[in-house]
């Protein structure tokens, strides 16, 4: 897999448009980001995303090359004068609000809000419900995301269906009068299926003028997809993930295009307190700038594991991999196949020894860090998801999920080969290759 050039990653020939990454914005620079610290050039031009990234533009009085940390809660007024633009953290700092613009920059949004983590971004937009309004979402979602959801249904008189999202006759099927939001993810955390973003919403929209299509983004981040070009009102994403990258802070960011929508998101930020706190912000707009070369060399590394693990006999989920039942539906959206990949084993117990097993990749949930990590999402980052109901929603329960970082591949190999050879989840051949034993009685537990 090469790199991000405007151009869809592998994609499939179609008769499409090639997918560009800055669609809404004009190069003439008539429809930049409204900004008091400007993260764009002011001659309007539009570079490339990699140029982006890393361009902004203050206004500091000492011309600081990085925006500076304002660590401060309060900020003095004039005798006498209107208020000045800041007043009060909660309200407004300048580093989170030069963090918004360059956001809404690279998210391709008239508008970007920056919060205390994704969850607390996901709260904000859920705040936007009211009793009796239906919320349409998917049967594979992270599980914090199912968790809110399953507490706003049980306290808050929405009412939620679950339903499968790759599916966009059932999707239909649900939406109605009623439907306020839909709230979709893709690739879905952990079973990597894709959701047509671009089909939903407009089913949505016509079955109610009024409903907000709301998508996660954490998986592929702004240098993968673009969901509001795609017809999304409302996309947020964990910035705890891929944005910042080295798994120092927790964040989460909200973008849109309607101004009156930003209005409403920022009234609760503002009224609840959850902006993202100074160094906070200025640590996350640090990461951003090394977002594409880091995701680039995590997604090639993740293209060669899913295609080592293939090509083992393992199932696979990899929207990279030619043998996803969606790639040419991923393909048609974004612009890579990021670096979360899961596969199964055939047994809960050999993928606990997998993950027990490996050196380099460390337990851990979340995704996004320049580490490489390993988990098995039924007991880590979707525990808080009932037994009863992984089970209905067929969440396998030896699932391994790999997030893949941005070390030597050879050795993210190597380590993971030793861990499948020691845990006894693929049978040797004598020509010293090996290959999964899928569905066979798992051997002692020394593996050979
Ligand atoms: C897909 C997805 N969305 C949202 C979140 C929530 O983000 P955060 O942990 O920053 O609250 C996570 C993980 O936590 C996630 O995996
Ligand atoms: N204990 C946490 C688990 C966080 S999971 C983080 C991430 N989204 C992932 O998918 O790994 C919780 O209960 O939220």
């Amino acid at each position: 897999m090469s790199g991000f050039s405007d151009e869809p990653n592998g994609a499939p020939t179609s008769s499409q448009p090639p997918l560009k990454a800055f669609s809404k914005i004009d190069l003439d620079g008539h429809d930049l980001p409204p900004s008091p610290a400007p993260s764009t050039p002011r001659n309007g031009r539009k570079y490339a995303f990699a140029t982006e990234l890393v361009y902004t533009e203050g206004n500091d009085q000492y011309n600081a090359s990085s925006t500076p940390i304002y660590q401060s809660a309060t900020f003095k007024q004039k005798p006498g004068e209107p208020a000045g633009e800041y007043d009060y953290t909660r309200s407004g700092n300048p580093t989170r609000t030069h963090l918004e613009r360059h956001l809404a920059k690279i998210m391709s949004a008239e508008r970007a809000l920056v919060v205390g983590s994704g969850m607390a971004a996901l709260d904000v937009i859920t705040r936007l419900l009211r009793p009796g309004d239906e919320v349409v979402t998917g049967d594979d979602l992270y599980g914090g995301t199912n968790r809110l959801l399953k507490y706003l249904a049980d306290n808050a008189g929405i009412v939620v269906h679950h339903v499968d999202t790759t599916n966009t006759e059932t999707v239909k099927r649900v939406l109605g009068p009623k439907t306020a939001m839909v709230l979709l993810e893709t690739p879905t955390n952990p079973m990597i299926k894709i959701v047509d973003i671009r089909t939903i919403a407009t089913e949505t929209h016509e079955a109610n003028p009024n409903a907000l299509v709301a998508v996660d983004n954490t998986m592929l981040s702004p240098l993968l997809l673009n969901p509001l070009d795609l017809g999304a009102d409302i996309v947020y994403e964990s910035g705890t993930k891929y944005l910042s990258g080295h798994h120092d802070l927790m964040a989460g960011v909200l973008a849109v295009n309607s101004l009156a929508l930003g209005d409403k998101l920022y009234f609760t930020i503002n009224a609840s307190g959850c902006g993202l706190a100074p160094f906070d912000s200025w640590l996350l707009m640090r990461g951003i700038k090394t977002l594409k070369v880091r995701l680039e060399q995590q997604q090639i590394n993740a293209q060669r594991i899913a295609e080592f693990l293939e090509s083992h006999g393992f199932k696979v989920r990899y929207p990279g991999l030619r043998s996803h039942p969606q790639y040419d539906l991923h393909h048609s959206m974004a612009r890579g196949a990021g670096a979360v990949l899961s596969f199964e084993t055939g047994s809960q117990e050999i993928s606990e020894r997998i993950v027990a097993a490996a050196r380099l990749w460390t337990i851990s949930v979340s995704f996004g860090c320049v580490n490489s990590l390993i988990s098995m999402p039924c007991r880590m980052s979707h525990a808080s998801i009932e037994a009863k109901t992984r089970k209905e929603r067929a969440l396998p329960e030896d699932i391994i999920r790999l997030c893949v970082g941005i070390e030597d591949s050879d050795d993210l190999i190597d380590d993971l080969s030793r861990a499948l050879v020691h845990a006894g989840a693929v049978q040797l051949r004598t020509d010293g290759g090996f290959h999964a034993r899928l569905n066979e009685a798992p051997p002692s537990p020394n593996g050979i």
